[in-house]
């Protein structure tokens, strides 16, 4: 009987290591398997590709117009042949959607509106992030109107009364987190402006005390840094595995956290509001206030929805603002020629101020400084692509090509940025471009910096591009301003404006290098 019985032992040695690699190669197998699920849509093969990442080992090498190490790179070296053609990116594109087609800009007119079941914004995202997973979304998909209006109808029409509010709290954040600096003084970017940009938003979407409350300070920081490498660790995984993996990922269990702290931080707040507008009382003009009059009643103090609101809020807003404040730090601390004028335009635009802070109405005379952020923009685009959105409903391009349900698009953003045919000298750094150009009759608002176009995507564009921009544009200038007025600023001995990190899909400031300021005695 025993010698009936399965073991093995009872099989030769070589059936048995093929049993057992066979038994290894099962998971492999299931890998392989649900790995073709990842990219279901396919793009049309006549169009040419260029592939990423020196990948060239799928059949896509056939039509492969080359190959680049990084999209930024593959982008711009492709625009002058393929301004105005499609083409497809594959290969290990940084994003998570594999392939994608780039179409010319001058399209995006005709596709920026179109419905959410034609071309998807949110489905975009939800691929490219994980987002869904990794509790980067809000509690209920319903409450996006309710965000959305929050930020581009409420935030933006109250820019003129809380700017007093937004130069204080920056004022108070430079003073508790810079140095004396009396003499020559290193100070890190990196580190400063994610505190102070928290701060200073913290104080317009919750107020204060809770604003300046450490742990709260923290949170705003690190969801963002935590959702995106939750995201990325996903990417790991095959699409269709991932609802699986994602509870048991550390990462994503701290994102999990990151709501419940914020719900504890928010929950004495929010119910404070709650007993005020039960007795009629006037609610800070805030984030939080305006989500709660954005809501329907069951939701007004709904804690978890409104902490889902104030993290997304903090995600779109703090790291965006921040590396945008930073790379235009870095270009006046290499440019200081700019430094004067800068700071003569700062005066007497605030010599007309009867308060003594600019106001909502001053900020657009400050043409130069609008100018020198709209160019250090321009040459350190915080994404390479812009624009980007996933085909939820087929439609045919004005060239005839067909986008099927699944495919992804977006524009070439930063290339368009550097096309000769739009800019003069666009290589060159001109921090008063956009000033000369408003100058001509019919272009003074088209090259604002807020301002979006095809020629000027790095907010977006259409219906989904950025609604923080106003304020965004009134945080940065007010940090910069602060800076210039209160500093000498240079770099180190020897050393120039550090280079920007090339990211796979963008350009993110190198925060390993100081920049020194000194105190003027102004
Ligand atoms: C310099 C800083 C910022 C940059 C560069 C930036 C950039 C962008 C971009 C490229 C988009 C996508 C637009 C599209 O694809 O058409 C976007 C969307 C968005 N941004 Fe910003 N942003 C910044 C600051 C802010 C701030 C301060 C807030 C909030 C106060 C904010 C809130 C949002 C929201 C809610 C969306 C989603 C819009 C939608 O779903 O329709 N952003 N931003």
């Amino acid at each position: 009987m025993l010698s009936n019985t399965f073991s093995l032992e009872s099989i030769p040695i070589n059936t048995s290591l093929l049993l057992t690699a066979s038994f290894a190669l099962v998971p492999f197998l299931i890998w392989g398997i649900v790995s073709l699920f990842d990219d279901a849509a396919k793009y049309p093969s006549s169009l040419p590709k260029i592939s990423i990442s020196n990948d060239n080992t799928s059949a896509d090498k056939t039509h492969a117009a080359g190959s680049f190490p990084s999209l930024a790179a593959g982008l711009k070296s492709v625009y002058p042949k393929f301004r105005e053609a499609v083409y497809v990116v594959t290969g290990n594109s940084p994003v998570n959607w594999k392939n994608f087609v780039i179409i010319p800009p001058k399209w995006v007119d005709d596709l920026k509106n179109l419905p959410e079941d034609k071309l998807s914004f949110n489905q975009s995202i939800y691929d490219r992030f994980n987002s869904k997973l990794v509790h980067m979304t809000l509690k209920d998909p319903s409450h996006t109107p309710v965000f959305l209006k929050s930020v581009s109808v409420d935030l933006t029409r109250h820019i003129a009364k809380i700017m007093g509010d937004l130069d204080e709290e920056l004022t108070y954040a430079f003073e508790k987190l810079l140095p004396a600096c009396d003499d020559w003084t290193e100070v890190y970017p990196g580190k400063l402006l994610p505190e102070v940009v928290a701060l200073a938003s913290g104080r317009i979407f919750v107020g204060l005390p809770l604003c300046r409350d450490p742990e709260f300070v923290k949170s705003t920081i690190t969801f963002t840094v935590d959702v995106f490498l939750a995201g990325e660790e996903l990417n790991k995984y095959p699409k269709v595995l991932r609802p699986l993996i994602a509870p048991w990922l550390k990462l994503v269990k701290i994102c999990k956290q990151q709501h419940l702290t914020m719900e504890r931080l928010l929950k004495p707040h929010l119910e404070e509001r709650s007993t005020m507008m039960k007795r009629g009382e006037e609610l800070p003009s805030d984030m939080m206030t305006w989500v709660i009059k954005n809501s329907d009643d069951k939701d007004k103090f709904d804690l978890e929805h409104q902490a889902s609101c104030q993290l997304n809020v903090s995600l779109a807003a703090i790291h965006t603002t921040t590396m945008t404040a930073s790379h235009a730090w870095l270009d006046m601390t290499a440019r200081p020629e700019y430094l004067e004028p800068l700071r003569e335009e700062w005066s007497e635009v605030l010599a007309t101020e009867p308060t003594g802070v600019i106001s909502k109405t001053s900020m657009p005379k400050l043409k130069k400084l609008d100018s020198f952020l709209k160019e250090s923009q321009r040459l350190s685009p915080l994404g390479a692509t812009a624009f980007e959105r996933k085909v939820t409903g087929p439609f045919i391009l004005p060239d005839g090509t067909k986008l099927e349900k699944g495919f992804y698009l977006a524009v070439a953003a930063e290339a368009v940025g550097l096309d000769e045919s739009l800019w003069d000298r666009p290589d060159q750094f001109d921090g008063f471009r956009f000033e000369k150009l408003r100058q001509v009759a019919g272009n003074e608002s088209r090259y604002q910096f807020a301002t979006t176009g095809v020629e000027s995507m790095h907010f977006g564009h259409g219906k989904h591009a950025c609604p923080g921009r106003f304020f965004a544009a009134n945080e940065i200038k007010l940090i910069l301003a602060y800076l210039f007025r209160n500093y000498d600023m240079k770099f180190p001995e020897g050393e120039g404006r550090p280079k920007n990190i090339q990211t796979p899909s963008g350009k993110i400031p190198d925060y390993s290098k100081p920049v020194l300021l000194k105190k003027r005695s102004v």
